[in-house]
């Protein structure tokens, strides 16, 4: 069977995206992680999978998966590739779109100059909610590993983050401490690790080792939490810029109980067909 695919990016974080309206798809864990190989598939960090929603009032339903075959909540730089996604296939014309993820409802806005503004939703901070191992909710935490300790912030932007601010983010070793808090005993579902430098309040640089992936090039909701967890340390503005390797993403946020919204591009690369 061949699959027609599009192979998108938001700010270098890559996606393979299937029209799941047009055609059944069945993916299973093993071809996946087929397709994300970048040697023997077509290579990608997460795949998007587009599907007729569920709810009424709801304008599509779309599934994440990362690149280890995990099925996951929420993305933000993919949230952004699918708006795009669905107004280049014809599959709506509407600029306003609602989508069901696997934890919730967000809705996206593509501006008329093509960047997508997504509201995110309210960032949660309850460690069960989370899942995070800590008896009380904090602004700080100190998980320990061994010999280490490290102090981060817990977030969930619908999926869990660990946010740990950092003096230099090029001299940093994110991919080795990044392993370590992804697999992190106090966070059953593993969890994004994040790594924060604050330059000032309205410019923050930041490096994510995603859940299921490694080290990306951009991670919207890891954006997402470290603006919650820099606004809770009282070091970032209710905007900001932050700054990923692969670009820089729009943050605003008013504050506890408010929502957060991302404002980011999303980029189309090619059109594919892989036999499956
Ligand atoms: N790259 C994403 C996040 C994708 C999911 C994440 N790896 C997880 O396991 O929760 C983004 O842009 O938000």
């Amino acid at each position: 069977m061949k699959l027609p695919f599009s192979k998108m990016h938001g700010l270098g974080n890559d996606f393979m995206v299937l029209d799941g309206i047009s055609q059944a798809i069945e993916l299973t864990p093993a071809i996946i992680r087929r397709f994300a190989s970048r040697q023997f598939g077509i290579g990608f960090n997460q795949l998007l999978l587009v599907e007729p929603p569920q709810q009424p009032d709801i304008d599509f339903k779309y599934r994440i998966f990362n690149a280890d075959g995990s099925e996951v909540e929420q993305c933000g730089n993919g949230a952004r590739c699918f708006a795009k996604f669905v107004r280049d296939k014809g599959l709506t014309i509407k600029s306003r779109i609602a989508v069901e993820t696997r934890n919730g409802i967000i809705h996206l806005h593509v501006e008329p100059s093509g960047m997508v503004r997504v509201d995110m939703g309210v960032p949660i901070l309850e460690p069960v909610k989370i899942p995070f191992k800590a008896e009380k909710q904090a602004v700080d935490y100190i998980i320990r590993d061994g010999e280490d300790s490290f102090e981060i912030g817990a977030v969930s932007m619908g999926n869990p983050h660990a946010i740990m601010l950092v003096d230099d983010i090029n001299l940093f070793p994110v991919r080795q401490v990044g392993r370590r808090i992804e697999a992190h005993q106090d966070f059953p579902q593993r969890v994004n690790a994040g790594f924060l430098q604050v330059v000032h309040a309205k410019f923050a640089k930041l490096r994510v080792y995603e859940r299921g992936v490694g080290e990306t090039l951009a991670c919207g909701t890891g954006a997402c939490a470290a603006h919650v967890y820099g606004r809770l340390k009282g070091l970032l503005g209710p905007e900001a810029e932050i700054k990923l390797p692969g670009g820089s993403l729009h943050l605003s946020w008013a504050g506890e109980g408010a929502n957060v919204y991302m404002t980011g591009p999303a980029t189309h690369v090619f059109e594919g067909v892989i036999d499956l």
